[in-house]
């Protein structure tokens, strides 16, 4: 069986330890199966281009430095000021322009340029996410002739959202030089066929096989992507006895604990949740005090404008939430910045009674997977779970609630803490049962299966 290449805008490189589940999932995949893993160090140098390389077991980390253009055109600017706000529907945020576009383009040029060299034949080369999309038909200019498979961890919006895209049939017809595209759900999936068939010039052959204008044909899918369910649940039992959760745990005087863990970012739902706590303690004066809620953020894409502003509003909120609800002696919000190893998360997931997984969109959401995992048998937590989120469609039994309905969360909250215990725990079970069967190691099988076999 041929080499596995993963290519990724970032790499867990050994030493790395920031949030983000798609790194945290690939390096559970690359853990499991070995191979080569290709992409952006994460650092800014005077030019473009320089290479390092890292080797850990049985996996070669290959990653380039980018210059302080290159690195604002391409991640600042096209990926994370035009794609992102564009596929997590928020078109009134999306920032285009033509400058950052070619910075986008010459950055997958770059990657095209260095990756093509070193693969062989028999390699399954699978890349990831909105940063890349035009990366195959690059490889193929090459000379490329390997499988090259493709995994949106982002939705998939309306074809009308990205038709407002300038130039976006150049970009998404890049889609058609792999032979294997993933989505995170059926609805994402469905969303791309009618972008193929309406604004592609493409056909839907039969559902999962496309046909693209120039009469290549294409395998797509819904492969919803997953966490090491065993290792956290392990994490979480061994994670009673660690001095940081005992701590969390005795600052509660006895109170329940509500958390949310959630990159800094708008799609996360952030202001939106907070009002609902507020709202949770104006509707429900008896569960007033009972309820002490952690939210721990930490700063994302902090060059990026719409991030810093979204930093200060949250600033902003949780002084007002705790000025106008505290008491002498309990503090409702904790508000922290602070990224945490899934070492210690795990046992404060373990300590929740309820889980605030609320984004507005989210392409599928590992934090609600890991809150599931982590949960004590014979006592769980609640999970208070978006419908926008990816993850609603495996976690039905979660509360689901809309984010945009202030009073709805606020009463989800309170149903969460009041749920009995026969009832959590029949909830509970049904969402761990799908976690455990459908955990990483099946995600990463399921889409190399697919992409040997497209
Ligand atoms: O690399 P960053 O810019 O720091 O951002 C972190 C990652 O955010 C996004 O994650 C997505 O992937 C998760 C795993 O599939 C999924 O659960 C989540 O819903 C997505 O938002 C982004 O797509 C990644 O490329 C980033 O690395
Ligand atoms: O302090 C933190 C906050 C988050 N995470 C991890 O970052 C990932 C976030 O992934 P998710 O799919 O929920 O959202 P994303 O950030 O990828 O959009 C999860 O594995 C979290 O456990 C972490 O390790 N430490």
């Amino acid at each position: 069986m041929g080499r596995l290449v993963m290519v990724s805008n970032r790499v867990a490189l050994p030493e790395e330890a920031r949030a983000g589940g798609l790194a945290i999932a690939l390096k559970a995949s690359m853990e499991e199966a070995g191979g080569l893993w290709f992409g952006w160090s994460g650092k800014i140098a005077a030019e473009s281009g320089q290479m390092h390389e890292q080797r850990l077991g049985n996996v070669q980390f290959l990653t380039i430095d980018l210059s302080k253009q290159d690195a604002g055109d391409y991640y600042d600017g096209f990926a994370n000021r035009t794609l992102w706000p564009l596929l997590h529907f928020r078109m009134d945020l999306v920032d285009y322009s033509r400058e950052t576009y070619a910075g986008y383009l010459r950055v997958n040029a770059l990657f095209a340029e260095k990756l093509a060299p070193l693969l062989r034949p028999d390699d399954v080369v699978w890349i990831h996410d909105y940063h890349l999309i035009p990366l195959a038909q690059l490889l193929r200019e090459r000379g490329v002739r390997c499988r090259l498979g493709f995994f949106l961890h982002v939705p998939m919006p309306s074809s009308d959202l990205l038709a407002a895209l300038p130039d976006h049939r150049r970009l998404f017809e890049g889609l058609s030089a792999y032979d294997l595209v993933g989505f995170q759900t059926e609805r994402d999936l469905e969303r791309f066929q009618d972008y193929v068939r309406l604004f592609g010039h493409g056909q839907v052959i039969e559902h999962g096989v496309l046909e693209t204008a120039l009469g290549r044909r294409l395998r797509a899918g819904a492969f919803p992507i997953s966490i090491d369910t065993a290792h956290i649940r392990s994490l979480a039992e061994k994670a009673v006895g660690k001095a940081s959760v005992k701590r969390l745990a005795a600052s509660l005087s006895r109170r329940s604990l509500a958390i949310g863990v959630d990159r800094l970012d708008y799609s996360k739902g952030l202001p939106e949740r907070f009002r609902a706590f507020s709202r949770f303690l104006q509707r429900h004066p008896e569960l007033r005090g009972r309820l002490t809620y952690l939210q721990i953020a930490p700063v994302s894409r902090g060059d990026v404008p719409e991030y810093r502003q979204l930093r200060q509003e949250l600033e902003g909120l949780a002084g007002h939430i705790n000025g106008r609800h505290a008491d002498a002696d309990w503090t409702p919000v904790r508000y922290v910045n602070r990224n945490y190893p899934h070492a210690t998360l795990a046992g404060f997931y373990r300590l929740a009674r309820v889980a605030l997984v609320t984004p507005l969109r989210d392409g599928m959401n590992l934090v609600a997977k890991e809150f599931v995992a982590a949960q004590d048998e014979a006592d769980p937590g609640v999970l208070v779970l978006s419908s926008f989120a990816g993850a609603a469609r495996e976690l039905t039994h979660a509360l689901q609630v809309n984010p945009y309905d202030v009073d709805g969360v606020a009463d989800a909250i309170a149903a969460a803490l009041t749920m009995p215990l026969e009832e959590r725990l029949a909830r509970w079970r049904v969402m761990m049962d799908c976690i455990e069967k459908h955990d990483i190691a099946a995600w990463r099988q399921d889409f190399l299966a697919a992409l040997r076999s497209a």
